[in-house]
């Protein structure tokens, strides 16, 4: 196997992130160190080993495109999909193998195996990788199978069981699902999780606190698939939305009434059992974007005294 230091950097980041998001608190009805919320089948362990698994998965991905330009990867841009999509495929396996069969990171790998394709496409011209551009270069590459897999999805058959999750939601309601996100070229990211992201960064709160502010900013926001998996019906995604621009408004993790609907909507979402795995993947993404344009530092301005706070007489983990 070839050595590329860019690839392997890449890839690290991206587990990093994984495990980060598994690991942050606070993060309505998804699993976080201290509890399994809306899953019964993994826990924070499940998370991490599956994270950890992966490291090749992307590494190859990244390496598959070591020397390629952007023009040439356009150019190629159905058969190399065709490629990456056989290495995510790959990691899919690996990821089911290591869980006992549990779905932990399919959206985490097809972003990740996406990204880091474009990342290291874009990384010999731009060492300092903006965010805008590699977004655009994942988009580029995969759109044109993406929408051929919506397009194909609303095929004369009566029935959507044979579909997937993301494809039902989209055949049934419009939802798009992650698709359209990478479609979009990952306007959620760009526009809501990254800002969020930073601005929580350099107003001095840790790392955990920051991911739960740039899932809460992206729940409000994205056309989150996995949140109709169980129950087809499309008021639990406004509900999601709903609970986290409420949240937003009320001043997210940056005040006690924010905190306490953060509280609420974890509960809320447990008795429901609503996952928003899509908005936890595309937490990992803003990280990982945003420490490959900030160069592998995190701008943590740590205040560790605020690790564990009461709110409503109950220890409230940030
Ligand atoms: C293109 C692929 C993603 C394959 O797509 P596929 O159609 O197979 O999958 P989807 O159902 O579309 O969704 C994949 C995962 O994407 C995440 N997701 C959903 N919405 C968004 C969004 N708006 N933005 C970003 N990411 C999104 C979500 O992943 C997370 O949730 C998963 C956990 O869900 P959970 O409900 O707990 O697990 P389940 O097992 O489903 O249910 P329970 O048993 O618990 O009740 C977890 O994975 C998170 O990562 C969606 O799950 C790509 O995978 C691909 O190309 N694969 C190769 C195979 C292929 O070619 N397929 C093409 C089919 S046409
Ligand atoms: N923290 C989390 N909880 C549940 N599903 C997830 N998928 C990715 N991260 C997750």
């Amino acid at each position: 196997m070839a050595t590329d230091e860019s690839a392997e950097f890449l890839a690290e980041d991206i587990v990093y992130a994984l495990a980060a998001e598994a690991a942050a608190e606070s993060k309505p009805g998804l699993v976080t160190a201290s509890q399994t919320a809306s899953h019964t089948d993994m826990d924070v362990f499940t998370l991490l080993r599956s994270a950890c698994s992966l490291r090749d998965t992307f590494r190859d991905a990244a390496l598959l495109c070591a020397n390629l330009d952007v023009g040439q990867a356009i150019n190629s841009c159905s058969s190399l999909f065709a490629e990456l999509r056989s290495i995510g495929k790959y990691g899919e396996q690996v990821m089911f193998r290591v869980t006992g069969g549990v779905n932990t990171h399919k959206g985490g790998i097809f972003l990740g195996v996406l990204l880091a394709a474009a990342a290291r496409i874009v990384v010999d011209r731009e060492p300092f990788l903006n965010p805008s551009q590699v977004c655009l270069v994942a988009r580029q590459l995969a759109f044109p199978a993406l929408l051929s897999d919506m397009i194909f999805s609303d095929d004369d058959s009566d029935s959507v069981d044979h579909l997937s999750g993301g494809l039902r939601a989209w055949r049934m309601f419009g939802v798009q699902g992650i698709r359209g996100e990478v479609i979009s070229g990952f306007s959620s990211v760009l526009n809501n999780g990254i800002p969020a992201l930073e601005l929580s960064l350099n107003r001095g709160v840790r790392i955990g606190a920051a991911l739960t502010h740039t899932l809460i900013s992206l729940m409000a926001v994205v056309q989150d698939s996995t949140v109709l998996n169980r129950v087809n019906d499309p008021k639990r995604l406004a509900l999601v939305q709903d609970r986290a621009n409420d949240i937003l408004a009320n001043g997210s993790i940056f005040t006690k009434r924010g905190k306490r609907l953060i509280r609420r909507a974890n509960g809320e979402f447990t008795r429901l059992r609503i996952s928003p795995g899509g908005a936890a993947d595309l937490t990992a993404v803003s990280l990982y974007l945003h420490l490959w344009s900030s160069h592998g530092r995190v701008a943590c301005k740590k205040n560790y005294s605020s690790l564990c706070e009461e709110v409503d007489g109950q220890s409230f983990w940030i």
